[in-house]
């Protein structure tokens, strides 16, 4: 398990370049172990910006990103990426599965790019699928399981080496609406389990983790911090 700290960010600007304003203007958060953090916003208002610059894959134009001691764009490109491997569980829309490896596989993956032997990494994968309520499925490709599933899926694959943090981006922008619930509430239930910091983008306000802090985005600012 990655150890559990706060994950800060100091006044982070980014400015694309050719963009007429920046995309993150001056945005700083405390978000702690245990927390679950949601981020709304209109389109555009710097979301998804936010939420790469927390995963180590956006470099900030100024500002910074610290988890625990580690000030994460001081590391090299090397350094990151495995800072991100070992801390960072990583949910988006559209599952982004491995399209030739089984929900079961798909899930044992990061586990075993961190170096878990294959049986240890199928062990954890099962049991994340049981939680996940995957049954047969997880035995499929994802071509041949729901886009609920999928999604399940993909959440044991985020959660499945413990990350310290995972961050979500419209992970049930793509569901109905019994999947969505499902979905939130097994990512919360996980994410509050492990001790994890949960950050999660969003554009419906109605299907939100309970407890959640909202942080809410405009033009790039945080325009409402509340509990
Ligand atoms: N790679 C890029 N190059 C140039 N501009 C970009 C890039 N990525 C994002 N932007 C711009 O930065 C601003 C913030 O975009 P971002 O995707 O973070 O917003 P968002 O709130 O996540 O939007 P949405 O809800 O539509 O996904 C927008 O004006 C967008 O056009």
């Amino acid at each position: 398990m990655a150890d559990r700290y706060s994950l800060t960010c100091y006044d982070l600007v980014v400015q694309f370049p050719h963009a007429s304003r920046p995309a993150l203007d001056g945005v700083s958060l405390v978000m702690s172990p245990e927390s679950v953090n949601v981020i709304v916003g209109a389109s555009g208002s710097g979301k998804s910006t936010l939420l790469m610059c927390l995963a180590g894959l956006e470099a900030p134009t100024k500002g910074r990103v610290v988890h625990g001691d580690v000030d994460v764009y001081r590391l090299d490109d090397r350094q990151r990426a495995a800072w991100r491997l070992r801390t960072i569980g990583l949910v988006f829309q559209n599952s982004e599965l491995v399209p030739e490896l089984t929900l079961r596989d798909n899930i044992a993956l990061p586990l075993e790019l961190l170096g878990t032997g294959r049986r240890d990494a199928l062990k954890r994968a099962d049991h994340l699928a049981e939680i996940l309520d995957l049954g047969e499925s997880s035995k499929r490709r994802p071509s041949e399981v729901s886009g609920g599933q999928a999604q399940r899926a993909a959440v044991g694959r985020a959660l499945a080496h413990r990350p310290a943090v995972v961050l979500a981006d419209e992970p049930t922008g793509a569901l109905d609406t019994t999947n969505r619930h499902a979905v939130i509430g097994l990512l919360d239930d996980l994410v509050r389990a492990e001790g994890s910091t949960l950050v999660m983008v969003t554009h419906d306000e109605h299907t939100l983790p309970k407890n959640a802090r909202i942080i809410r985005l405009a033009d790039g600012q945080i325009m409402g911090d509340a509990a």
